[in-house]
């Protein structure tokens, strides 16, 4: 085996939190870090693909949290970028419900089952919040445990009970990020894609030629599975063989990936780490993308998004058309998630097209085209995401968040799912990468003063015994952790007769 390479910090995925980790860290001084990425690409789960004629996002789509009176700084990014972005308008979604004969269900009877479930969600959140320690597992296993009244049942129910709970919380109980940032949402609609503005972070401190990233701290491909870690450092390998050394790592891989086994730990990450991983939720959310010869759905105001009323709950529900953002692409998405999502992952394209287009026959009627193209994003069965993002409960208990992003020992845990306030989202991702540089920023200042006294404990009774004194490597020295110092002490002028370097 070669000598490792080694560096200060290596940062593990290159995601928007790692990019942002990476950055801050150089914005510091501290730019011998290397970042290794599994797939062939920057990005994570922002990923736009070329579908139709368009670009359409994969991952994140939309800039979430716009409008109030803190800006959210995702927003901020994309602002400088002059990422082209749209207004979503979900409110009128509620209204234009599609029952499977393809009629609308009438307003009145909308906004009344609307209503219902707006109530019991808040009555059993209440209930919850005054009684945190009711097991929530001994109510039925259905997703609409909320409806602790009376469970929802009638496909109108269900579907308004699967767009409340997998969509729009934020109208049953505040979320952090409409509080703070505001109550609107943006489709980001730009050919660039979202992924631009992780390219423009990149670009600030990375090498680039042509407009590719060609810095060499920049490492694709490169899977790691182990992290072998000690009191003095952290040996990093890759499923290709190669061996890096860091002082620390910056894990920033997903909450989903962290349940695997795809990295191992040596020793073994504690109990209280791993229980608090293995207690966080993952969403599984997938928008498939359909495309058409021509237009079949309503346009204009209030009908960007649409909902099929199914007696299964989540079956090819909630639906959107592309004409606001990208006018006459003639696209369609369907979003699906968790159980609905794996099933559809776990099948063909064709499969989910010929769903899809009896869907759409119940309520457009059987003269529509077939789709001419499908694509289903496979975010569940990607062994480098295993799923969407982290699912926190809304009243969540604070002791699981600060054990999924506390440190242990050198290896330092970043990523959406240890934001305590905005996990799920792309900004909780951007700001938890800036919160965990900002603290190994901290830890590596506080290990340099501790090396300091040490260097001074250990000098001053060397200078009393030989009276000269060199360090052979003082850099090397001043980099190293405090137990591997005195292999580094070479004595000067050696008339003692003792060996040349002490140890
Ligand atoms: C379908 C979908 C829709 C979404 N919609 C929105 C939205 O509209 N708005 C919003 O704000 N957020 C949305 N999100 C969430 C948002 O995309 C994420 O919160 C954010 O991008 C996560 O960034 P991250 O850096 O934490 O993780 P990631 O982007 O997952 O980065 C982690 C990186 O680690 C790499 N990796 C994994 N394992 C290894 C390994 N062993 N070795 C090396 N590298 C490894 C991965 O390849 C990845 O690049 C959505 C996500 C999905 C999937």
């Amino acid at each position: 085996m070669e000598n490792p390479t080694r560096c200060s910090v290596v940062i593990v995925g290159a995601g928007i939190s790692g990019i942002t980790a990476a950055k801050v860290l150089a914005e510091n001084g501290v730019d011998d870090v290397l970042i290794l990425e599994a797939a062939d690409r920057i990005g994570g789960r922002i990923r736009k693909e070329h579908f139709g004629g368009v670009t359409v996002e994969l991952g994140a789509g939309w800039i979430a949290g716009v409008g109030g009176k803190q800006s959210n700084p995702v927003w901020e990014l994309a602002r400088q970028s002059n990422l082209r972005t749209c207004f979503s308008d979900y409110s009128n979604a509620r209204y234009n419900i599609y029952d499977r004969s393809g009629k609308i269900f009438p307003s009145g009877v909308a906004a009344d089952s609307y209503q219902k479930a707006v109530e019991s969600a808040i009555q059993k959140l209440r209930k919850q919040e005054s009684n945190p320690d009711v097991d929530d597992s001994l109510l039925p296993e259905t997703p609409s445990k909320i409806f602790i009244c009376r469970a929802p049942k009638t496909p109108i129910e269900l579907a308004i009970d699967f767009i409340l709970h997998d969509f729009e919380m934020a109208e049953v109980e505040p979320i952090s990020t409409y509080v703070d940032f505001g109550e609107r949402e943006f489709l980001v609609a730009d050919e660039r894609g979202y992924e631009h503005l992780l390219h423009k972070m990149a670009e600030t401190f990375l090498v680039t030629s042509d407009g590719e990233i060609s810095d060499a701290r920049l490492k694709l491909n490169k899977v790691v599975g182990e992290l072998q870690h000690s009191r003095n450092g952290v040996l990093v390998k890759t499923e290709d063989g190669c061996v890096y050394e860091a002082n620390y790592v910056i894990l920033s891989v997903s909450i989903g990936v962290l349940q695997t086994h795809l990295i191992s730990f040596s020793p073994p990450l504690p109990r209280w780490k791993t229980e608090a991983i293995s207690n966080c939720d993952i969403m599984v959310y997938t928008k498939v993308f359909l495309k058409f010869p021509h237009k079949f759905w309503p346009c204009g105001p209030g009908k960007e998004f649409f909902i099929y009323a199914h007696e299964r709950r989540g079956y090819y529900t909630f639906w959107q058309h592309m004409e606001n953002a990208y006018p006459g692409s003639n696209i369609l998405v369907v979003t699906l998630t968790n159980g609905e999502s794996k099933r559809i992952e776990a099948q063909s394209d064709h499969e989910t097209k010929k769903e899809a287009m009896e869907v759409l026959r119940n309520m457009f009627g059987h003269d529509i085209p077939d789709a001419t193209d499908i694509l289903v994003p496979r975010w569940w069965n990607n062994r480098f995401q295993r799923g969407s993002y982290s699912n926190y409960p809304i009243y969540v208990n604070r002791q699981l968040v600060d054990d999924i992003k506390a440190p242990v020992g050198r290896i330092f845990f970043t990523g959406e799912h240890t934001s305590e306030k905005f996990s799920g989202y792309v900004h909780g991702a951007y700001l938890s990468g800036i919160e965990t540089s900002t603290a190994l920023l901290e830890e590596m200042r506080t290990e340099k003063e501790r090396r300091i006294e040490n260097q001074s404990f250990l000098i001053e009774p060397l200078f009393a015994l030989t009276g000269s004194l060199t360090l052979a490597q003082p850099d090397a020295v001043s980099n190293l952790p405090k137990c591997d110092m005195p292999r580094q002490l070479f004595l000067h002028n050696n008339n003692l007769g003792v060996p040349e370097a002490i140890l």
